[in-house]
């Protein structure tokens, strides 16, 4: 299989897509590649005309999208990525560029402007190599565009705006989803389909191979230019991982070339063992003499099988505190942290081993120490640690999940099977007295909430309001945030007296933290505390409708024309398949669901808010704000 080379040269580096696109993280998710998503926040907002063609308005947006990610990962002190890439995907008719439409009229306007008519899909790559040498960011950019050719059949006002209305239009370029609804408005494709749809593929594999396979002197007459090269291209390579797999170090191969060393004696390494994807794939002879390419390495799906051994890996050594041992580049060998967790030496070892091989500790003759996104996520007290959900996820989550069969066959959750005679809520029943398990789960929620709290708090400008009112907002991490961000604000926290009877440890401190109010009730019963914006975060999605038709009555009655429901929730797109920790997350089978942006735009619509807008935030949590109507509407 020709592509495994290209995609396997990325599989031991830290790849990161600047995108908040599903389109494009399916794209290359689909093809094997391994990457996070850590969605850009640069604006689009570069002066169309200063560009002589519309291609390179492309290119350089999405070079910014890109550095700009590259350049906070490593400002943040997370670990600097080894490849940033960053994507923008335009329409141009005539002479005008179309991005995504504002609003439906501005929808209307760009579909009309493409009826009956042929136009251009471009999309602009970056593909951004970074290093850090003395702390700062050194960045490599490659670049390149792929143009493809759509006509629209003629389309007439009603089809239109029956297409407005199914909310495909607005998260996409030019107003249109080719690979869904507005397939049907298409009449013919002249080019790369994933281009249009997002990402240009082929044209990015090339890429990648005159990368890492620049072609050789003798074997340029192999080249076929217009195709990803095969495997027969690099015959004369060797696949050796860690030299080979560098374009910066191809151009020190180059130079030493030119120097008149040969070329395949300076990359010829031996090929690294430890990857389970293979960098290269050779044609085998089968009985009848005939050769034979195996079929592409199923990476996704042995990633899948086997993830279930790293979660655990990372919810075991986060339980024994392992992370909390190494932090702050304290360097250890196993024994010494089997005699501190009291575990066996070996078995630390191969816990350590396996932490090291998942990028949480670094490992050298000196022995193990954390990463830098160990230290900043792992250790427990760390102001944003994820601990208090990892021991969530292993002494819950994972309980519930191990009866998933029998879930999915009664379509059930599965609490009294895991955890015997628990109801479903902690805080909702009175016979569940632990203490503990209550504070474990506001340390959960608190994790959580410590992660999205700011991408919330600023997913909106929320300057206009006086008072806010976060029901179930738990230990008060996104008052607090909002109080920081806006501090005339009053915010009130409003939960069970069970859970406001332990916030005080979770308490920010310091001189200058603006104070937040607590009120202890219970939503559904008591009456609420009075403010112009009330919130509702990672609320609705657990409970049923009964439940919500309650909630959101009670608050659309409290609510005066102008003020506002802010919910956090996961954002699910229109077909239901991203994020896919949202999906998974209804696996867990709680009486609620998850929700699209269109569902959670109609449900805040049928109580009597208006004017929805959805903020995807690119973070755990995306932001959905609805104003209650005022009475002219
Ligand atoms: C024409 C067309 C476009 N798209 C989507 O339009 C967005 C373009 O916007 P962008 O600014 O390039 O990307 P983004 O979505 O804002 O993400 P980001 O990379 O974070 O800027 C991307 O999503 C594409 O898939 C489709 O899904 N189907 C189509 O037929």
């Amino acid at each position: 299989m020709a592509l495994n080379p290209v995609i396997g040269k990325l599989v031991s580096k830290r790849v990161v897509l600047a995108s908040a696109s599903p389109r494009r993280q399916e794209i290359l998710a689909n093809v094997g590649l391994r990457f996070e998503v850590v969605p850009s926040w640069f604006k689009e907002t570069l002066e169309k005309s200063s560009f002589a063609v519309p291609y390179e308005y492309a290119i350089e947006t999405a070079k910014q999208k890109a550095l700009e990610v590259a350049n906070r990962m490593h400002l943040k002190h997370l670990r600097t990525p080894d490849i940033v890439i960053g994507a923008d995907t335009i329409v141009t008719v005539g002479k005008q560029i179309l991005e995504k439409p504002v609003d439906k009229q501005d929808a209307y306007k760009m579909l009309s402007s493409l009826s009956g008519k042929e136009h251009s899909v471009f999309t602009g790559v970056a593909i951004v190599h970074c290093s850090s040498k003395d702390n700062r960011l050194e960045t490599e950019v490659t670049d390149f565009y792929e143009e493809t050719k759509v006509k629209f059949a003629e389309l007439s006002e009603e089809l239109l705006w029956e297409y407005i209305h199914s909310g495909e239009p607005m998260d996409k370029a030019g107003g249109y989803g080719i690979q869904a609804l507005g397939g049907m408005l298409v009449e013919y494709v002249h080019g790369d389909f994933l281009n249009v749809v997002g990402f240009p593929l082929n044209h990015f594999c090339k890429k990648l191979a005159e990368l890492y396979y620049p072609p050789l002197k003798h074997t340029i007459q192999h080249v076929k230019h217009d195709s990803i090269p095969s495997v027969e291209t690099f015959e004369n390579l060797s696949d050796g991982e860690s030299d080979s797999s560098n374009p910066m170090q191809h151009k020190s191969a180059n130079k030493l070339e030119r120097n008149g060393v040969p070329l395949s004696g300076a990359i010829h390494t031996p090929v690294n063992s430890g990857s389970i994807q293979p960098v290269c794939t050779v044609a085998v002879e089968n009985q009848s003499g005939v050769m034979e390419y195996p079929a592409k390495f199923p990476s996704k799906i042995v990633e899948l099988m086997d993830g279930f051994r790293a979660s655990k890996a990372l919810f075991v050594a986060s339980k024994l505190k392992v992370f909390d041992l190494l932090k702050d580049k304290c360097i250890l060998k196993p024994v010494d942290v089997a005699n501190k967790i009291e575990a066996s030496v070996c078995g630390t070892e191969r816990l350590l081993d396996a932490c090291a091989s998942l990028g949480l500790l670094e490992k050298t003759h000196q022995g193990y120490s954390n990463t830098d996104s160990a230290n900043t996520y792992l250790v427990s007290d760390r102001e944003y640690s994820l601990h208090g959900y990892i021991i969530h996820s292993n002494d819950r989550l994972w309980h519930l999940f191990t009866h998933l069969e029998v879930a999915v066959k009664e379509g059930t959750m599965q609490t009294h099977q895991a955890f015997g005679k628990e109801t479903e809520d902690l805080f909702q029943d009175s016979s569940y007295h632990s203490v503990e398990a209550k504070q474990r789960f506001m340390t959960a929620m608190h994790s959580i909430a410590k992660l999205t709290a700011r991408d919330v708090a600023t997913a909106f400008d929320l300057s206009q309001f006086r008072s806010v009112c976060d029901l179930g907002g738990c230990t008060g991490v996104l008052a607090h945030e909002l109080v920081q961000k806006n501090p005339n604000l009053n915010v009130t926290v409003f939960d069970l007296p069970d859970v406001i009877a332990n916030v005080s440890c979770f308490q920010p401190s310091g001189q200058h933290i603006t104070p937040v109010t607590f009120t202890a009730g219970d939503f559904f019963k008591d009456n609420l505390p009075e403010a112009d914006l009330y919130i509702l975060s990672l609320i609705l999605h657990d409970l049923n409708d009964e439940k919500i038709h309650i909630l959101l009555s009670k608050i659309s009655a409290i609510c005066k024309p102008g003020s506002a429901l802010l919910l956090a929730e996961i954002v699910l797109d229109e077909e239901k398949t991203h994020p896919p920790r949202a999906v998974l997350q209804s696996l867990s089978m709680t009486e609620g669901k998850q929700r699209s942006g269109s569902e959670y735009k109609q449900l805040l619509e049928k109580y009597g808010f208006t004017n929805v807008q959805i903020k995807i935030t690119g973070n755990v949590l995306d932001a959905i704000l609805g104003f209650k109507k005022t009475s002219a509407h």
